[in-house]
């Protein structure tokens, strides 16, 4: 039995208001694969009310960690505590809390939707059925229809439906819009911001798509080296980050160091720099001094990813 198969329970007790807590907490996680390291002594704190975007590149080892997270894959070290309580005994009341979309959902192919939906809503503690129906609806689900028939997209859309229909305080989605079209992506990121709406719920999402975190004003997780680099706001990052291009006639034999440098890579004539709270004073001087050009701007998301992933 997998850790997000429900056993019938009690309701719920509710959870505080504005909880001030972590939601989940991460120490020294480590995970490996035969001789792969995926993921490091991995340290993570996500606080209740957020919703995180966590970024990283293709094998980077986010769908590892989102199911170590949530007790689906064995750890070999380190600790995870969801809700507050150790994530050792996988299972029970607290899963009821957290709704959970996996990369491929390929589950009761002879299942008819409004079966399937029915069967999973008699294992929650909560179940909002208008909501279901209402996306069933706007997603143009049949009902009827059976899941082994659906297509790729219509199946993550189900399993969207699954997830939200519990109202979880903990959403936990494994790139969840990979195989919707860009109609759908919006509605289900909509729906995701409705539902986040409500004090303490949080949603952690892995994503290629960054439009769709800064649609979402997500705070952003950047997994790299088998770590979470930093967590931040996505405005933060904004403000704080810097695109610097120094441009000189002789190119560049090293690329020039400022206070607060991230990245630096130098092609041909440009030096391209990604700062952290730059002063302008200090560059003006720098462009001055190195005889180059100065352009600062600031990066989008699909920069930052780019730079730093
Ligand atoms: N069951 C497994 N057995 C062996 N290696 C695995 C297994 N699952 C994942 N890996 C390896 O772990 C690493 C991380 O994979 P993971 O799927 O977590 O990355 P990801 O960041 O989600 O990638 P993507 O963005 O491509 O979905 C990869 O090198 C992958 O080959």
């Amino acid at each position: 039995m997998s850790a997000l198969e429900l056993t019938p329970a009690a309701a719920l007790p509710p959870l505080p208001a504005h909880d001030a807590d972590a939601v989940l907490q991460v120490s020294q996680l480590s995970k490996s694969f035969v001789k792969r390291e995926v993921l490091r002594a991995l340290d993570w704190s996500v606080p209740a009310g957020r919703v995180i975007g966590l970024l990283g590149r293709n094998g980077a080892g986010k769908t590892t960690l989102l199911r170590c997270l949530l007790g689906l894959s064995p750890i070999d070290g380190g600790e995870v505590s969801l809700f507050g309580a150790p994530m050792t005994e996988p299972g029970g009341e607290r899963m009821h809390r957290i709704g959970f979309v996996p990369q491929t959902f390929d589950l009761f192919p002879w299942m008819k939707v409004r079966a399937y939906l029915d069967f999973t809503a008699a294992f929650y503690a909560r179940w909002n059925a208008p909501l279901a129906d209402r996306l069933l609806g706007e997603w143009q689900l049949d009902p009827k229809q059976k899941i082994g028939q659906l297509s790729q997209g219509q199946r993550q859309k189900l399993a969207i439906v699954r997830a939200i229909a519990p109202e979880p305080d903990l959403l936990v989605l494994d790139e969840p819009v990979a195989s919707l079209d860009p109609q759908a992506r919006r509605a289900f990121m909509a729906e995701l911001l409705e539902l986040m709406r409500a004090p303490g719920k949080t949603v952690i999402f892995s994503t290629h798509i960054t439009a769709d975190l800064e649609r979402a004003d997500a705070d952003i997780a950047l997994l790299r080296d088998g770590r979470i680099q930093f967590t931040r706001p996505l405005a933060e990052l904004r403000s704080h980050l810097r695109r610097v291009v120094l441009t000189r006639a002789a190119g560049w034999p090293q690329a020039p160091v400022v206070a607060g440098l991230l990245k630096a890579s130098v092609k041909g004539e440009r030096a391209e720099l990604l700062v952290e709270d730059p002063t302008l004073d200090s560059l003006d001087a720098l462009a001055a001094r190195e005889q180059a050009t100065l352009q600062i701007e600031t990066p989008t998301l699909e920069d930052l990813f780019v730079e730093l992933a």
